[in-house]
């Protein structure tokens, strides 16, 4: 299956200049989805993960399936001020402006092997961020793993040297 059929190219959104990577059509398309979630699994192969981190929004939707069939924990990985327990913090630069990602501060054990899922590695400054907060933690980071990769961004080199794994590259 060709899954870049499935994602549709936004120029100019949601501001002049990014070409927006849109996964809707892929959502929308139940063997899409599922075929999509089989080559996420070959990407991570027989590495035991404990708990797989999503990060908001669209990180979510693979990663709760991806947890789901690695049989590990779901952690949601949010913008700030939306996780309502105790957090931990990271700032980070974005393509289009900044943020700060949190994480719920018990929701990762020391030595808990994680995966960490998004949709998009752009910058890297999102992941990166992610990373931080694992480490802080003690998770051990298995693999950073997306649905797509844009080069030209070079945002493996943000990641500190963890394993990467993207099923496409633009
Ligand atoms: O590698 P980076 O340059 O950090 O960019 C990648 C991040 O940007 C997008 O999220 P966005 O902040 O647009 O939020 P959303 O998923 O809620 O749309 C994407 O889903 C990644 O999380
Ligand atoms: N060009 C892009 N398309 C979709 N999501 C993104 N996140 C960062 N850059 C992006």
């Amino acid at each position: 299956m060709n899954l870049e059929q499935y994602i549709r190219d936004i120029p100019d959104f949601p501001k002049p200049g990014v070409v927006f990577k849109d996964i809707t059509p892929l959502l929308n398309d139940c063997d899409a989805y599922n075929y999509t979630v089989g080559q996420l699994l070959k990407l991570i192969g027989e590495q035991k993960i404990d708990k797989v981190i999503g990060v908001e929004s669209r990180g979510f939707f693979f990663g709760m399936l991806l947890a789901q069939k690695l049989k590990a924990g779901f952690i949601p990985v949010r913008k700030p001020n939306k996780l309502p327990h105790k957090t931990l913090a990271q700032s980070y630069d974005l393509e289009y402006g900044s943020d700060a990602v949190e994480i719920h501060a018990d929701a990762i054990h020391k030595g808990d092997k994680i995966l960490i899922h998004d949709d998009v590695l752009a910058t890297g400054g999102t992941a990166g961020a992610v990373c931080q907060l694992v480490k802080e933690l003690g998770g051990e980071i298995v693999q950073c793993n997306f649905l797509m990769e844009l080069t030209l961004l070079n945002g493996r080199e943000k990641l500190d040297g963890h394993p990467v794994a993207s099923l496409l590259k633009y």
